[in-house]
């Protein structure tokens, strides 16, 4: 016979009760210690972490009262929460067991007993053991991915007004829970800002979940986001909790939304007013608990119009709506961001010495950034990768100077940015030398300085 790995301690005053309740449980389990004395119970614990306990209600000969086996359901309970207790007496007293059951025990067993239901009682004693120590260490294993994958997020970086005034509105719209849509073209940091929402939400504690609806296949967005049951289509092997479920208590971010075809926003709509899910191949709803947040980088506005978004979808999910502009329209953020990309790369390929130079720099300013901040990242690890010197050169950066001539656009640039842009160039070109940058720029050199530090040059 295979034993379960139940660890079972009987404390009973009579020798005879012990010994045949052993004899029954020891080919069922995998250790079955006895006491007659309570007292030991502590020591016992100090020795082995009992799953199941069999306790006796009464110690003392013509004690009827069953006051000492509440009292050691107590102490058990209060130092061994996990442990599970069934409480066993002579005495079919209901009241005592209602007593019992409510200060914690799991089951009441009447001497004497029958052997098939104590045997049964105690496995599945075990079980509940077992369960509830499992459900502890996941709910450990959670906290500690939920803060890896906390600290494992890019902060958002900038100073630009652009984004101070997203920032403002996060922080009026996290500690709500409204449901935010984040518009703005692939790679702008839809998602940093979803993670930045969640962080500073009452959610925080719980986990922050991305899906990227839009790719998914009409057959799957149910299964994936709703969960199934066994059986419920030819590939679910197995019950599964979707997406919707898994978040629960956290953060889902629908990414890519205005991806959607118009059945899967009908199926989503219903899901959001109703704010329950129902696993495929079950008719149980289960209600919702979680914050919802979405983002595409379509104009949902514009697809209303068009009929291809469905209006009260779109006013279901946008009670606060941003719109995150391209980095090109925020240049001033791009030395920030590229400083703090240099920093993480340069830790990562162990060359902390690097720094940026002016000219790339100003290169860096230049560039139109189709892929935004997403590119520019990449742009900074391939010239992490690449330089040969300690500074970082226009050439590490792997982009066309003809290209980047090409997409520099002057008039996505305000005055002030394109002054700044001027000033690097001018620096970078004259290799750092003040008098002579000052001088191609038809600025005095007292100028130049004050517009250096203006500018944080
Ligand atoms: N303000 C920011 N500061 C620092 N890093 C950022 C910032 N915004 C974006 N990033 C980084 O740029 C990359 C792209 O950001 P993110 O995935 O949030 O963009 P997205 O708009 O959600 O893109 P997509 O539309 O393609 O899903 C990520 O690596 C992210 O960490």
């Amino acid at each position: 016979m295979c034993k379960s790995a139940g660890r079972i301690l009987l404390v009973d005053d009579d020798e005879f009760v012990l010994l045949s309740v052993k004899l029954l449980l020891e080919p069922h389990f995998a250790s079955v210690k006895t006491t007659n004395n309570p007292e030991r119970i502590p020591a016992l614990f100090e020795q082995e972490q009992f799953d199941v306990v069999v306790l006796d209600m009464n110690f003392r000969h013509g004690d009827t009262t069953g006051n000492q086996g509440l009292f050691w359901l107590r102490k058990i309970l209060s130092l061994h929460p996990d442990t599970q207790i069934i409480l066993l007496t002579a005495y079919g007293d209901i009241q005592l067991a209602v007593d019992s059951i409510k200060e914690g025990a799991l089951d009441f067993i009447v001497k004497p007993w029958q052997n098939e239901k104590l045997l049964t009682t105690v496995k599945t004693a075990n079980v509940v053991s077992q369960e509830k120590k499992n459900v502890k260490l996941l709910k450990s294993q959670q906290k500690s991915l939920v803060s890896a994958l906390r600290q494992a997020h890019e902060p958002l970086i900038g100073n630009s007004p652009a984004l101070n005034a997203i920032r403002k509105t996060i922080d009026k719209v996290a500690p709500t829970e409204a449901e935010v849509l984040i518009l703005g073209q692939n790679g702008t940091g839809k998602e940093v800002i979803a993670r930045e929402i969640h962080a500073r939400s009452k959610r925080a504690d719980g986990i922050f979940m991305a899906v990227d609806v839009g790719s998914l296949s009409e057959s799957l967005f149910e299964s994936e986001l709703f969960g199934h049951r066994k059986g419920a289509f030819t590939d679910a092997k197995e019950d599964r909790i979707g997406r919707f479920e898994a978040a629960a208590g956290g953060t889902l971010l629908l990414d890519e939304i205005g991806n959607l075809s118009l059945p899967l926003q009908a199926k989503l709509l219903t899901v959001l007013q109703h704010k329950k899910v129902t696993r495929l191949g079950t008719h149980e709803p289960i209600a919702l608990d979680v914050r919802i947040v979405c983002a595409t980088n379509c104009n949902l506005h514009a697809m209303v119009s068009d009929g291809k978004f469905r209006e009260d979808l779109l006013y279901r999910i946008n009670t606060v709506e941003m719109t995150v502009p391209p980095l090109h329209d925020r240049a001033e953020d791009i030395p920030l961001i590229a400083t703090h990309f240099l920093k993480k790369f340069s830790a990562k390929y162990q060359k902390p010495y690097l720094k940026l130079s002016e000219a790339a720099l100003a290169q860096l300013q230049g560039y139109r950034w189709p892929g935004n901040i997403r590119e520019l990242q990449h742009a900074v690890e391939r010239a992490v990768i690449m330089c040969e010197g300690e500074e970082l050169l226009p050439d590490d950066f792997g982009r066309d100077p003809q290209k980047v001539q090409g997409e520099f656009s002057f008039e996505r640039l305000n005055l002030e940015q394109l002054e700044a842009w001027a000033i690097r160039k001018a620096i970078a070109k004259h290799h750092g030398n003040i008098s002579h940058a000052a001088e191609e720029l038809g600025l005095s050199r007292g100028a130049l300085y004050r517009r250096i530090e203006t500018y944080g040059i």
